[in-house]
């Protein structure tokens, strides 16, 4: 058992990641009590059986009373609701923090109802599964995945250093950036490849609808992994879309680019640029598998050669 991070611990909304996150809490005492808040009594039930907290409610403003650290767990586009919401119950001292995809929306919606006194430190746990509600939960979710903590400018330090040591006690392998640089790198790095997935799998669709063939039936291994993140929740996804609007479309802009130079290379038989990039893209793979075995901090852009394709092998 790891040693308890917080005395009271609320967790609002108690999907996937609200789930995930009592149920190591619960299982390693990282707090002394965990009040659990959802919008709708079902889920709550469901929490509550589920045996996710130490008290239930279905008024946020409830749950964060007395709690030293709040953690809001629901879709990006409902955070300044939710803030607003909380805001008048939070004590003295308390620590905002949340989990949302997407982070510079997220503060500019959250910022502003936040009370002085209160700290908003807010983080990013990118480990997850297409599956939402509490029943997806697993204690395990973020053992050896990435936490990214996306602090405002002059937050104090000691809160920020709270919330890297609660996710360090969750499995998880913290970095600290800013707001803008994680959701310029998040936007290549996931909310494109659910773009691209979403995209794809809806076109596939409508060709099977066109042609009556049997596109779904004889998928290959390739297709059916765009399937299972296509499958990911829509309000999630939809609200990713529309909080990172800027970082996405100038990622997809150079993504389309990219796409019709393969376009020319098929069409004028230029086989020799296929292979380069395919050999360039199976190096990144094997790095990317390196970082998961290894705790070293991914560089994720940062360094002077980053964002520069790599060299050709010979
Ligand atoms: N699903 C994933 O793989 C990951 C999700 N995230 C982020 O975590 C957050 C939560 O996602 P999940 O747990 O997957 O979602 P989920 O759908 O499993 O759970 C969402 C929770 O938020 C509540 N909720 C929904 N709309 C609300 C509203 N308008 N006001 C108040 N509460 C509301 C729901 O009742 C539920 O308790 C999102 O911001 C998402 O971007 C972060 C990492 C991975
Ligand atoms: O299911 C998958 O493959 C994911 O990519 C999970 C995921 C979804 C959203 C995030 O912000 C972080 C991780």
């Amino acid at each position: 058992m790891a040693d308890k991070i917080v005395d009271r611990l609320a967790l609002i909304g108690i999907g996937l990641i609200g789930s995930s996150i009592a149920r190591v809490v619960r299982r390693d005492g990282l707090a002394g009590h965990v009040a659990v808040q959802t919008r709708r009594p079902e889920t709550l039930e469901r929490a509550r059986s589920l045996d996710l907290g130490d008290s239930y409610t279905t008024d946020a403003a409830d749950a964060v009373r007395d709690a030293d650290l709040v953690i809001v767990c629901v879709p990006v586009g409902a955070s300044g609701a939710v803030a607003e919401a909380i805001a008048p119950a939070l004590k003295t001292g308390a620590i905002v923090s949340d989990v949302g995809s997407t982070k510079t929306s997220v503060i500019a919606q959250m910022a502003p109802h936040i009370p002085p006194g209160v700290r908003l430190v807010p983080a990013h746990p990118i480990a997850g599964t297409e599956h939402s509600g509490p029943d997806a939960g697993f204690a395990d979710l973020f053992r050896n995945r990435w936490c990214l903590i996306t602090p405002p400018e002059g937050t104090d330090e000691t809160a920020v250093d709270l919330v890297t040591r609660f996710w360090t006690a969750c499995g998880a392998n913290t970095d600290i950036m800013t707001p803008d640089h994680h959701d310029m790198v998040l936007a290549i790095t996931s909310h494109v490849p659910h773009l691209i997935a979403y995209n794809i799998v809806g076109t596939a669709a409508e060709l099977e609808e066109v042609t009556n063939s049997e596109v779904m039936k004889f998928s290959a291994g390739g297709f059916r992994d765009f399937t299972r993140i296509a499958a990911s929740d829509p309000t999630m996804w939809r609200d990713v879309f529309l909080n990172n609007r800027e970082a996405v479309l100038e990622m997809l802009g150079r993504f389309t680019e990219d796409l019709t130079a393969l376009q020319r290379a098929i069409r004028w038989g230029d086989g020799d640029a296929l292979f380069d990039l395919f050999t360039r893209t199976r190096a990144i793979r094997r790095g990317i598998i390196e970082y998961g075995q290894e705790t070293e901090a991914p560089d994720f852009g940062r360094s002077p050669g980053a964002g520069k394709p790599a060299q050709k092998p010979e």
